[in-house]
């Protein structure tokens, strides 16, 4: 595979993920009044929202609840109300195991890759930590999933070329610089082979060139079928490269629509003008 293309094998739809019930053009999101409260904090209050393939940006100042509502969407917080459907699942308030196995994974601001292992190793984990046991016997006996045991290290390779990481796939993680570290971050969990990714502030603290090497590699990836939502501050990198804009504001969303609209909504300016920092 040369460096430009994208990973040409994503998988096809199995049993286990949603996107085998999902129609062309149907949303893949659907959130309908989440609330999360931390004692008397509402991060999240009442969010309705739908989330079309592509790639969708979610802006909004600081505390408006973005964070938060990534981590119910992917499990790692509990929605105190409301449902989060991936395709036609019911995905409410399940483990992030589960709702990896659905399709749906998540980056975080800070990359939480294992320092010590190789690149190659924790490419090779993110899988293994969606197949969970199953797998794991498999590469103590020996015998049984041999094939599928390939074909991840296969796509852990290929997925490592795609980013430009293939070089690297037998140092440590440790010794990655914070660019590549949100490279191999993304490419792990692409290696779960999600439907959608959601992606908080993958940008953050990368400097320009590898920030546009960043962005064509997810637009390649868009045009091979896989969605993003993506959390980030740069308001001008948001309104260039998404298709749609979710605004978020005091825990729920107080506007979505094409980036031209979302820009010359005076709610917007408002919401970032009105005291809050972006
Ligand atoms: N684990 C937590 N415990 C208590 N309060 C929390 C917790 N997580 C988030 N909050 C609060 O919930 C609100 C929303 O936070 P959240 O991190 O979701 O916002 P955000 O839009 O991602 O902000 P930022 O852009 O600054 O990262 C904030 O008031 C925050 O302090």
């Amino acid at each position: 595979m040369s460096e430009q293309d994208t990973p040409s094998s994503k998988p096809d739809a199995t049993e286990t993920n949603s996107r085998a019930t999902g129609g062309c053009g149907d949303p893949i999101l659907r959130i309908q009044g989440v609330t999360k409260q931390f004692g008397g904090i509402t991060a999240l209050d009442g969010v309705d929202l739908t989330v079309d393939p592509g790639i969708t940006g979610l802006i909004g100042p600081n505390g408006a609840g973005k964070t938060t509502l990534f981590n119910c969407l992917t499990g790692f917080h509990k929605p105190d109300d409301g449902q989060i459907s991936l395709y036609e699942t019911d995905i409410t308030g399940k483990e992030p195991p589960t709702i990896a196995q659905q399709g749906m994974v998540r980056t975080f601001q800070i990359p939480r890759e294992l320092a010590d292992m190789t690149v190659f190793e924790n490419l090779l984990l993110a899988p293994m930590n969606q197949h969970g046991e199953r797998l794991l016997a498999s590469w103590v006996r020996g015998e049984q999933f041999v094939e599928e045991e390939q074909t991840i290290r296969d796509r852990a390779r290929e997925i490592a070329a795609f980013f430009e990481l293939d070089h690297l796939l037998n140092e440590p993680a440790g010794s990655l610089s914070g660019g590549q570290r949100k490279l191999l971050e993304i490419a792990r969990a692409l290696l779960t082979d999600p439907d959608i990714v959601l992606l908080d502030e993958p940008l953050a603290g990368v400097n320009p060139t590898l920030e546009q090497k960043i962005l064509s590699r997810i637009e390649d990836l868009v045009e091979d079928g896989y969605s993003f939502l993506l959390i980030e501050h740069d308001i001008d990198l948001i309104m260039d490269n998404c298709e749609r804009v979710v605004v978020m504001h005091q825990g729920a969303v107080l506007t979505t629509g094409p980036p031209e609209e979302v820009q010359s909504d005076e709610r917007v300016i408002e919401a970032y003008l009105g005291g809050d920092n972006v």
